[in-house]
């Protein structure tokens, strides 16, 4: 069977006062319980960074400046590919409303590979911990 096409995932970090934002997929979702940067899919035609700002609007009633990437990295799930895309990003306030997730928190960068994050992001995390950790 040929293999899926890799899913391009925009994944949005916001980092205040050196704290870095994560949010908690929800029970019944594909990977519930662990920890990601928020964000979603690219749909047809968007960048990154218009992907960024509709998924942060979607998800946590935000509006958000986003700024250059800063790392993006291909993960094989056993269900397909992933190139995650993490985009540097400022939110307009903080007061955030969760609609698909289920908590979210802010943490500094050398908690991140100890809270239990999506594997995916792992080398997302190594990065944030590279330049601001
Ligand atoms: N937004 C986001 N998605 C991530 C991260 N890490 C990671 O593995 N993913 C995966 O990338 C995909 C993002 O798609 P999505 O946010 O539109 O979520 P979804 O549940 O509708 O996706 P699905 O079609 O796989 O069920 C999901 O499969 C999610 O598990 C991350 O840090 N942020």
């Amino acid at each position: 069977m040929p293999e899926a096409p890799i899913k391009q995932v925009a994944a949005g970090i916001a980092i205040v006062s050196g704290m870095v934002l994560v949010t908690r997929r929800a029970h019944g979702q594909n990977l519930a319980g662990l920890w990601e940067f928020p964000g979603g899919k690219l749909e047809a035609g968007e960048t990154p960074q218009t992907c960024i700002v509709r998924e942060l609007h979607e998800e946590l009633g935000v509006g958000t400046t986003a700024g250059e990437v800063l790392v993006e990295a291909i993960h094989r799930y056993p269900g397909g590919a992933i190139n995650l895309i993490a985009v540097q990003v400022v939110l307009d306030h903080h007061d955030l409303q969760l609609s698909v997730h289920d908590a979210y928190a802010w943490v500094a960068p050398r908690e991140l590979l100890t809270i239990g994050l999506a594997p995916a992001d792992v080398p997302i995390a190594e990065e944030i911990i590279r330049r601001h950790g």
